[in-house]
């Protein structure tokens, strides 16, 4: 079901299980909540006829042969439209991920106190150390070997930022104190990697504290459909390039062309950048500085002078209406009640909509059918295979 639980009807309610695959026969172990039990699969009793053998990291809560994978992921979405957004729509045909494993251009592990690279289990301070982790990218399996045999253990996390475009990849070391990563980042880069930040360890979240640069490079190029991106270990990039590249491209076919285009959420403007061979001028909306950053350096070597960004929140829509498109990819929490009520009030003639979670998706699609907008498109993307998440191209038109 979406959200990566399996779903049971019990004699003294409904029960949420991590672990299950639908039709399994499992025994679990659960524990009361308030509306509902919760629970982690202890043994499976009947397995699902295309579960997937093979070893995979706790994260991949969608254990199937790939394409067994793919009717479930585009059910999530239309279910989603149908319960959420009150709206039967034929939704186009999910576009799958060209690789299912070796994907992931970016990934986090804890540091295990015996050494070696682990996972914290969800919902929990207990690390599971792996030996592997086949759904990251060719790139970061070096990267994976490298750290998996080093004495790292004052640090509480390491990430990594690998590129397909240059075969690379950037570690970023978090916790403990940059001068004592200093060596140890040297050491990485003499042994391949391309560079190496530390970052202090912060409650407000990863790269929210002090970041400080160690060695080698600090950025790398990617591909996105075409477009090369600059990609670092701090901001946000799409993480599986292939699967976002087929959407961005999909995306600015669909938007039409016009005067001006603002993109909200934009990152480092990778959409923008598709937009820009549409549009007359488009401007990138974006509150991370580093994103910025990125994306003013891309804009200049690409020589794409009417894409322009503006550091700060999206709710600035105003300043830059009217707008013959408004695109928006926000994070998982969907537009808040704020941007939603700038966006009715620039009235767009279309509204691209890119969303990484479901169901905040067809709330606000739901949102947007109530201020005079009609769905015409949305297709399913899957950019991260074995996991319950999907992706969602979406376009409205009023
Ligand atoms: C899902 S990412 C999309 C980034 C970009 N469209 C891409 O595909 O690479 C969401 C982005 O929204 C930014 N963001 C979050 N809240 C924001 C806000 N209130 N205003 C502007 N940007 C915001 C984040 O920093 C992040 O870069």
């Amino acid at each position: 079901m979406p959200g990566g639980l399996g779903l049971a009807r019990t004699p003294t309610g409904t029960a949420l299980v991590r672990g299950a695959l639908p039709g399994e026969v499992v025994r679990v172990g659960l524990r009361p909540r308030k509306n509902h039990l919760e629970g982690q699969v202890l043994e499976i009793l009947q397995a699902h006829p295309e579960r997937y053998p093979e070893a995979l990291p706790p994260t991949a809560d969608l254990p199937l042969y790939y394409p067994a994978q793919l009717p479930l992921k585009q059910g999530f979405v239309h279910e989603a439209l149908v319960r959420i957004a009150k709206l039967e729509f034929p939704l186009s045909p999910i576009q799958p991920s060209p690789d299912a494993l070796n994907y992931r251009t970016a990934a986090q592990y804890a540091l295990h106190p015996l050494g070696g690279l682990a996972y914290r289990k969800p919902n929990s301070h207990e690390l599971a150390k792996i030996e592997q982790d086949p759904l990251i990218a060719p790139p970061l399996q070096e990267a994976f070997r490298l750290l998996s045999h080093g004495a790292l253990s004052s640090l509480d996390e390491v990430v990594f930022r690998g590129s397909l475009y240059e075969g690379r990849t950037l570690v970023g070391l978090i916790g403990g104190e940059a001068r004592f990563c200093r060596r140890t980042a040297q050491t990485l880069v003499q042994e391949g990697l391309a560079g190496v930040v530390w970052a202090e360890a912060s409650p407000k979240g990863r790269f929210r504290g002090r970041v400080q640069h160690l060695a080698g490079e600090r950025g790398l190029l990617e591909e996105y459909g075409g477009v090369l991106s600059t990609v670092d270990a701090q901001s946000f990039a799409q993480v599986n390039p292939k699967a976002a590249g087929l959407l961005y491209r999909e995306a600015a076919q669909i938007a039409g062309g016009g005067e001006r285009a603002v993109e909200l959420y934009a990152g480092s403007g990778v959409l923008g950048l598709h937009l820009a061979e549409r549009f007359c001028e488009v401007i990138a909306i974006e509150i991370n500085k580093d994103a910025v950053r990125r994306g003013e350096a891309d804009r200049e070597r690409l020589g794409v002078s009417h894409l322009r960004f503006h550091r700060g929140d999206s709710r600035e829509l105003y300043t830059f209406t009217p707008a013959d498109l408004v695109a928006v990819d926000p994070p998982r929490s969907g537009l808040s009640a704020e941007v939603m009520q700038a966006i009715v009030q620039a009235r767009p003639k279309r509204v691209l909509y890119l969303s990484c979670d479901p169901a905040t998706w067809a709330r606000d699609v739901r949102g947007l059918t109530q201020a005079g907008y009609r769905l015409a498109f949305a297709r399913p993307y899957d950019f991260y295979p074995f996991t319950h998440h999907v992706e969602v191209l979406s376009l409205l038109e009023r």
